[in-house]
């Protein structure tokens, strides 16, 4: 039964599935997901409150953290398991932008940029062109020649964001961009304008990003889709606005706020 579904699911357009996966760290257990399933061009709100099993979600996809049970756990990228696709494969067909990232050395921006070309096959002039789209495209030209380590956090993750960018540029198929907290350390110009890139990557070129956020009107705003978890577990998941009503809300992060309409038919928390 549960294969049947798989594959009538995959026929449907899948790019990413998961499905029963179990987590656990010693007796701890951090994920326990029965389904979940994300499609070409859908942006996805991965919500929940700190701890419950966000970025160990986002771990277990690429493969960082494996699940208990990795004969009946299934994590599928366009309906073939993560862990049987070729990594320089799958460098192009799905990334992701950490909550903070690690690097010392003195490269310039560029540079930094310059290291998602590694999986690809581009030749000089192309990557050259690669890395200067998504520098445009994360508003890190201006820092372009300057030293990486000596940019804020912020800029930081956007370079990083670039980057990531890089990497997934030559994708043969829609690839699948995981961002954790992509706007935590970005001012609100800033945070709106990579909200938007997202939204333009899945709506214009049919990507899928699954971005981890705690600001929930950045959710209902720019996203298709929320994933709500809570202690490991998926429990709801739909449109913004199907999942985002005040008493989920409350019994989630444990305060109510009100949902009141704008002029232009969008609902804002307050
Ligand atoms: N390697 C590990 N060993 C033990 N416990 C872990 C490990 N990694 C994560 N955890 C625990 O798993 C739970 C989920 O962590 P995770 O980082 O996925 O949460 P999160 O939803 O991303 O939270 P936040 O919003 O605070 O970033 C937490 O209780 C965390 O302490």
């Amino acid at each position: 039964m549960g294969r049947d579904l798989q594959t009538e699911v995959s026929k449907t357009g899948d790019v990413l599935s998961i499905q029963n996966l179990s987590l656990s760290v010693g007796r701890k257990s951090l994920l326990n997901i029965d389904t979940l399933f994300a499609r070409s061009g859908q942006l996805i709100a991965l919500l929940g409150a700190n701890g419950a099993g966000k970025s160990t979600l986002f771990k277990s996809i690429t493969g960082e953290m494996l699940p208990d049970d990795v004969h009946a756990s299934r994590v599928e990228l366009h309906g073939k398991s993560v862990s049987q696709w070729q990594p320089q494969q799958l460098a192009r067909h799905l990334g992701v932008l950490p909550q903070a990232s690690q690097l010392s050395f003195p490269f310039t921006v560029k540079e930094v940029v310059g290291l998602g070309l590694i999986p690809l096959t581009a030749s000089r002039a192309e990557g050259q062109r690669l890395v200067a789209d998504a520098m445009r495209q994360t508003d890190t030209t201006q820092f372009a020649d300057r030293i990486y380590t000596q940019l804020s956090g912020g800029e930081r993750q956007r370079v990083h964001l670039a980057r990531v960018l890089v990497q997934l540029s030559q994708a043969d198929q829609t690839p699948v961009l995981l961002l954790d907290e992509p706007t935590s350390a970005q001012d609100l110009g800033q945070q709106h304008h990579i909200l938007k890139l997202a939204e333009d990557l899945c709506h214009q070129k049919g990507w899928t990003v699954i971005a981890i956020l705690h600001d929930l009107n950045q959710a209902m705003r720019y996203c298709d889709q929320v994933w709500l978890l809570q202690q490991g577990r998926v429990i709801e998941q739909g449109a913004p606005n199907q999942v985002l009503t005040e008493s989920i809300i409350e019994g989630v992060w444990g305060y109510r706020p009100e949902l009141v309409k704008r002029a232009n038919g969008e609902y804002v928390l307050v």
